[in-house]
């Protein structure tokens, strides 16, 4: 568990990051928002000490981090940034190997760690071990970034925009890619974006920032369906929130017995997605598969119910 208590920043007079108070569980993504200059980075840097606070402090396991050494920390707390960071005259094997060589680990562990990140990212380790980053596309560049990242299995990876220079289809794999590598992992993420959409999709927990200030720290449901400033709202924007609510929650919560004609749609099909089949194809009700194996029925009236219940 990371606990940030009352953290805060100030540059000339002003506080960039302005008495920050969160937690953030074990196993969890947090997705921090915000429009630039609302102290996303700043936060984000205090956390590892890059940035050293003007006064607060963030306990991880319940152990304030001034009491470690920075190079300790920094090995405990994997960072990933946009644009990767990728040392460009080492291998890809050697980027991700970086902190796992630092903290002494056997060569057999290193490179058996490195094969298994970059299994997990879907690239065959014979095949990109021994490229250069030089000879990897954006993508493939930023999963390194990523893996690297995880590799020493740290107490908490930070990510600041790491998708940001990504085009949407490769960003939305990415994103994909993420979570389910966090969830195979458990591994603890924070991430800083200024995109509602990518916090909400995934985050487990969106803390929304505005000048400095911590304004809103819940699930994605609630900043979506009860947003707690005028801000906040502006950032969900109004005209697709109920889109977004649909968005988050998978057919499978609101399954009924009994197969139908026509369209199918898999369980994990989002609501926004099955929604969207329906209006495609003129149907009122689209079957539900798991596995190829029929479950059930979904129907559009009770898609709209669920969209109507968090209005
Ligand atoms: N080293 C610094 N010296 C003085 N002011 C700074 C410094 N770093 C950041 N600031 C100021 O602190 C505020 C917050 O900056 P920060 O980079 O944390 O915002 P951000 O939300 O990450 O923005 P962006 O999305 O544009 O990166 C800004 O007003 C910025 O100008």
């Amino acid at each position: 568990m990371i606990e940030i208590d009352a953290i805060t920043k100030i540059y000339d007079g002003t506080p960039a990051v302005d008495a920050v108070s969160l937690t953030v569980e074990t196993g969890t993504i947090t997705a921090i928002v915000g429009t630039s200059g609302s102290g996303k980075t700043t936060l984000l840097r205090m956390i590892n000490r890059l940035v050293e606070p003007s006064s607060g402090e963030v306990r991880i396991n319940g152990e304030p981090t001034t009491g470690l050494p920075k190079e300790a920390l920094r090995r405990r707390i994997g960072y990933a940034i946009q644009g990767h960071g990728l040392f460009p005259h080492h291998s890809v094997a050697r980027n991700i190997g970086a902190v796992p060589r630092l903290l002494g680990w056997p060569r057999d562990k290193i490179r058996a760690r490195v094969d298994e990140l970059l299994d997990l990212f879907s690239m065959p380790p014979d095949e990109f071990r021994d490229r250069y980053p030089g000879e990897l596309s954006g993508g493939q560049q930023q999963r390194v970034g990523v893996a690297r990242a995880l590799a020493s299995r740290p107490d908490m990876i930070l990510m600041d925009e790491p998708f940001g220079a990504l085009d949407p289809i490769i960003r939305t794999r990415a994103q994909e890619d993420l979570r389910r590598i966090q969830r195979a992992l458990g591994s603890t993420i924070l991430i800083v974006t200024h995109d509602m959409e990518e916090a909400i999709q995934l985050g487990d927990k969106v803390a929304v920032m505005d000048a400095g200030k911590l304004v809103q720290y819940a699930a994605p449901a609630e900043i979506i369906a009860k947003p707690a400033t005028e801000f906040v709202s502006e950032m969900v924007g109004g005209v697709d929130r109920p889109l977004k609510l649909l968005s988050l929650f998978p057919v499978s919560e609101i399954v009924e017995e009994g197969t139908v004609d026509g369209p199918v749609v898999d369980a994990s099909t989002s609501l926004r997605d099955a929604l969207s089949t329906c209006l495609w194809s003129g149907r009122d009700a689209l079957r539900v598969e798991r596995d190829g194996a029929a479950l059930g029925h979904v129907t559009l009236a009770a898609i709209r119910a669920r969209a109507e219940a968090h209005g």
